[in-house]
C-alpha cells in the first residue's frame, strides 16, 4: 500500500536524565591548610523535548522508539565547578502533533509551529554542592544536595492533519480518485469499500500559485460513531480543516439520505464539526446525462454550495476548486 508509511500513533517511554549531585569537597591551597567548602553544583538532567518540523509530515521516525532516555546531569566538583548539564534529547514532529500521558490519556501539549519547542519530561535539577551550606564560622559542612531525579513516564502522540479541506463521504464515493486527480497524493483506489484505511494528505494548486491541501480519510458509513466499518477514529482528522468537502455519488439510491447520515454521524463525533463550512460535491457525474443532472439537482440539500464533478472526465474541477477557495477564504 502506498501510504502505509502513514503513522499518526506513536507510543514511548520517556526518560530524562537525573540531575547531577553536588559536591562536596574543600578548598586545598598551600598555607590554608583547613579551606572552606567549595564543591560545586551538580549539572541539571536532559530534558526530553518536541520540536515542530515544517518538514516531517508524519510520526514514523518515532515508530521505533520504544525508549527515550536523556542523560543525567554531571556532578558539581570542587573550585565551585558546576557539572554539566545532560544532553537534552530533541524529537522533531509534525506540526498539529498532539503529546498525551499514555496512562490518563490526558492531553499536554500541542505542536503548532515550525520551530516551536516545548519541554515533554523535564530533567532532574542538579544538587546544590557544599559550597551553598557554608556558615558563618566557613565550618565546613560535610553536606550536599543529590540530583533530582529524572522522570519516567509513558508518552503517546498523536498526530492530527493540517488539511485546508477535508473530505467527508461513504466508501466507494470517489474521495480519494478526485485527490488522486487534483493533486501528486497516489492513495489507493479500488471498487471496494474501505480502500482507504489510513488518511492520505494531497497539495492541491490553485490559480496563480497557489494552492490548499486537502485530507482524504477513509470511508464512514451509518453506524460508524458505534464503531461500525472503520469507525470514527480518522474523523479527528478533519477536526482541524477549515472547511469539509461532503462528496456523494450520482448513483447513490438517495442523495438526502446519505448527507443526512454523514452529518448525523460527524455530530455524533464531535458537534463542533457541524460549525465548519461545508461543499457538496456530486461525484461520478460522468454517468450522468444533462437530464438526469437537471432532475438530480432538486433532490440536493439546498444548504450548501454544491457541485457536480467526476474525477474520470474531469468534469468541473476548476469549478470544485474555486468553491473550495472561496470556503477557505473567506
Ligand atoms: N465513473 C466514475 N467512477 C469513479 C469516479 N471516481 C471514482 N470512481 C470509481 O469509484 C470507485 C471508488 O473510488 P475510490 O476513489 O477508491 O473511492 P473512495 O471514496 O476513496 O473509497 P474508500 O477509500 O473505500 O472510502 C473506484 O472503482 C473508482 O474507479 C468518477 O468520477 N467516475
Ligand atoms: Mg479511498
Amino acid at each position: 500500500m502506498a501510504d502505509s508509511n502513514f503513522i499518526d500513533y506513536v507510543k514511548f517511554c520517556s526518560r530524562s536524565g537525573a540531575g547531577g549531585a553536588g559536591s562536596v569537597h574543600f578548598r586545598r591551597e598551600k598555607h590554608v591548610p583547613k579551606g572552606g567548602p567549595d564543591g560545586g553544583d551538580g549539572g541539571r538532567g536532559g530534558h526530553i523535548i518536541l520540536r515542530g518540523n515544517s518538514q516531517h509530515w508524519t510520526l514514523l521516525h518515532l515508530k521505533y522508539k520504544k525508549h527515550v532516555i536523556a542523560e543525567s546531569g554531571k556532578g558539581g566538583e570542587g573550585g565551585r565547578r558546576t557539572g554539566a548539564d545532560g544532553k537534552d534529547v530533541i524529537l522533531e514532529v509534525p506540526l498539529g502533533t498532539v503529546a498525551k500521558d499514555a496512562e490518563t490519556g490526558e492531553k499536554r501539549f500541542e505542536i503548532t509551529e515550525d520551530g516551536q519547542e516545548v519541554i515533554l519530561t523535564p530533567g532532574g535539577r542538579g544538587g546544590l554542592g557544599n559550597d551553598h551550606f557554608k556558615t558563618a564560622t566557613n565550618q565546613a559542612p560535610h553536606f550536599a544536595q543529590t540530583g533530582e531525579a529524572g522522570i519516567e513516564e509513558w508518552i503517546v502522540l498523536e498526530l492530527k492533519l493540517l488539511a485546508d479541506v477535508g473530505l467527508v463521504g461513504f466508501p466507494n464515493a470517489g474521495k480519494s480518485t478526485l485527490l488522486s486527480s487534483i493533486s501528486a497524493a497516489r492513495p489507493e483506489i479500488g471498487d471496494y469499500p474501505f480502500t482507504t484505511l489510513v488518511p492520505n494528505l494531497g497539495v492541491v494548486s490553485y490559480r496563480d500559485d497557489k494552492s490548499f491541501v486537502m485530507a482524504d480519510i477513509p470511508g464512514i458509513i451509518e453506524g460508524a460513531a458505534e464503531g461500525k466499518g472503520l469507525g470514527i477514529r480518522f474523523l479527528r482528522h478533519i477536526e482541524r480543516n477549515s472547511i469539509l468537502l461532503f462528496m456523494i455519488p450520482a448513483d447513490a439510491a438517495s442523495i438526502q439520505d446519505q448527507y443526512r447520515i454523514l452529518l448525523g454521524e460527524l455530530e455524533k463525533y464531535n458537534p463542533e464539526l457541524l460549525d465548519k463550512k461545508r461543499i457538496l460535491a456530486i461525484s461520478k457525474a460522468d454517468m450522468l446525462d444533462g437530464d438526469l443532472m437537471k432532475e438530480m439537482e432538486l433532490e440536493v440539500p439546498k444548504d450548501l454550495p454544491f457541485v457536480f464533478i467526476s474525477a474520470v472526465s474531469q468534469f468541473n474541477l476548476d469549478k470544485l476548486k474555486d468553491l473550495i477557495w472561496q470556503a477557505i477564504h473567506s
